[in-house]
């Protein structure tokens, strides 16, 4: 499979070292300084970028007719917009805020504590995220899933970075030289507390799932997601 790197930082390098591993060729690298480019040698584009040109990128793929898989975070604002886009060109994109093995089963993992909570008042619930100091959007595309996987099944409605008001799950954002992704919900009660906790301990995880996203999704139609891949849930 020829791929287009959208993105040439931390994960589009790790992505690079495990699709060449998987025996696949790189057709094209796209950064800050040639953002000029075409896909005529591509069969699968796969976006991390900066989230002001994310939406732009997967645009550009889609209106050449390649899949489109985008990891980066920070622009999900634009996301109907880019699904409505992707829909009405006939277009073939995933996106996934953790494209990792273990968020996804921690994802599930998280959808049913908080379906086990929907029915208890005493617990307030927090979730925590830690990365590494360059990340440029706060809170992360993951604690975001987490926290619209809580709303859904509980009387919570919004989440905030600031100080939560009753119906607002707090999300903490903390920025550590060097850790790849942690992140943890705590359910807080005056008689307990109970933690659930993931902690990526490199960019493997991330970059393994993006590269087999790409290979899934090669030669099918329409809008995706990390369960029609992993089949779990
Ligand atoms: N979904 C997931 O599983 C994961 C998502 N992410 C997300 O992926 C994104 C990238 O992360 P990371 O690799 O760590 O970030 P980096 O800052 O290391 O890399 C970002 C890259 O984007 C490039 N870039 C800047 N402008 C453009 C442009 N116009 N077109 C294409 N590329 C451009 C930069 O190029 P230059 O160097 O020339 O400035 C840089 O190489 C982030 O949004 C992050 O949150 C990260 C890990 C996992
Ligand atoms: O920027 C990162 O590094 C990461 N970003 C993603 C996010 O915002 O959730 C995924 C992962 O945690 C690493």
């Amino acid at each position: 499979m020829k791929i287009a790197l959208l993105g040439y930082g931390k994960m589009g390098k790790s992505i690079e070292t495990i699709a060449l591993n998987r025996n696949h060729t790189i057709s094209l690298i796209v950064s800050d300084s040639n953002s000029d480019y075409d896909f005529s040698n591509s069969d699968v584009a796969i976006d991390f970028s900066i989230p002001s040109v994310a939406v732009s990128n997967i645009k550009k793929a889609i209106d050449a007719g390649i899949p489109v898989i985008s990891g980066t975070t920070g622009w999900l604002e634009q996301y109907q917009d880019v699904l409505d886009y992707c829909n009405s060109n006939n277009g073939t994109f995933l996106y996934a805020s953790n494209f990792s093995l273990g968020v996804n089963i921690f994802f599930e993992l998280n959808k049913r504590l908080s379906e086990l909570m929907s029915n208890t008042s005493e617990y307030t619930t927090e979730i925590e995220e830690i990365h590494h100091t360059q990340k440029l959007d706060a809170p992360s595309g993951t604690a975001i899933t987490l926290a619209e996987q809580i709303i859904e099944n509980t009387e919570y409605t919004n989440w905030t970075l600031d100080e939560p008001k009753p119906n607002e799950i707090h999300i903490e954002a903390k920025r550590i030289e060097n850790v790849p992704g942690t992140h943890e919900i705590s359910y807080n009660s005056e008689i307990d507390s109970i933690n659930i906790k993931h902690t990526a301990h490199s960019r493997q995880g991330f970059a393994m799932g993006a590269v087999i996203a790409a290979e899934w999704i090669k030669d099918k139609k329409g809008v995706f997601s990390m369960k029609d891949v992993l089949n779990i849930g």
